[in-house]
């Protein structure tokens, strides 16, 4: 393949603005042409090397564009494999995910509450009707927990809450605190049937298991369940 010289016609000029320059004999008119050649190419160059600015520089922002845009896509993305859509609760795996890493240097409260009796709201009133409680119970979660606490969809109408270096009497009250938060006021989504929730309840210190926490605070839901629904019930401390 041969090369292709883009300034054929320019390296002409030059060559022979330079011949005319070390030649003795050359006239007037031999530096004129050599000048006006050299003067049309000059130009020629500038007015090329403008529009390839003026391309380059538009090259650039388009690109700059895209790759916020990329930016912006990967974050949304990101967000949506860490997060619930219905509820903008954390996902199962991202809390799973996050009380593994909490555990590693920190003890660790977790609240785990399921609604009561969701399978009648869902056959009474409907399907949607059961997601808009969801939705509206998570609300009334965010809104008693007041910043303390990550808060995770773990199954349909299960949750979990993870309080980092909280004690057991702590997180017990503060899921009391959200039990009457629920049970307290009728959904507005659903004005004719009380909503309630059972808790569960653990501590783990630092280092400890997640799945065993998991089981433990799981064990106290059970029993708060078969306790007669609407109430909280703590494990035991565990031992290391
Ligand atoms: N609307 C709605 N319902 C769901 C969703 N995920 C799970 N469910 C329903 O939740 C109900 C859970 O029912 P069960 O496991 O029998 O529990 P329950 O009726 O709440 O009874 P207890 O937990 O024993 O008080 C089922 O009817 C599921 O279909 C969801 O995302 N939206």
């Amino acid at each position: 393949m041969t090369d292709i010289d883009l300034f054929e016609a320019e390296t002409a000029v030059l060559a022979n603005a330079n011949d005319v320059l070390a030649s003795d004999a050359a006239g007037a008119d031999d530096y004129r042409v050599a000048l006006r050649d050299l003067v049309q190419g000059y130009g020629q160059l500038m007015r090329e090397s403008r529009r390839l600015i003026a391309r380059s520089d538009r090259t650039e922002r388009e690109l700059n564009l895209l790759n916020s845009r990329l930016r912006q896509l990967s974050d949304e993305l990101d967000y949506k494999a860490r997060h619930d859509n219905l509820t903008g609760a954390l996902n199962r795996g991202a809390v799973f995910d996050l009380a593994h890493r909490f555990l590693e240097d920190s003890s660790l409260s977790l609240i785990v509450l399921d609604i009561d009796f969701f399978k009648r709201i869902n056959d009474e009133f409907g399907h949607p009707a059961g997601d808009v409680v969801i939705r509206e119970l998570v609300n009334r979660l965010r809104k008693s927990l007041d910043g303390k606490g990550e808060i995770g969809r773990v199954g349909g109408e299960e949750f979990t809450v993870l309080l980092r270096n909280v004690s057991l009497d702590e997180a017990v009250q503060l899921a009391e605190k959200v039990r009457l938060a629920i049970a307290g006021e009728l959904f507005s989504c659903l004005p004719s049937r009380a909503v309630t929730a059972s808790f569960g309840v653990s501590w783990s210190q630092a280092g400890s298991d997640f799945e065993d926490a998991y089981a433990r605070a799981d064990a106290a839901l059970y029993q708060a369940k078969h306790g007669g629904r609407n109430r909280v019930e703590r494990d035991g401390p565990a031992l290391a």
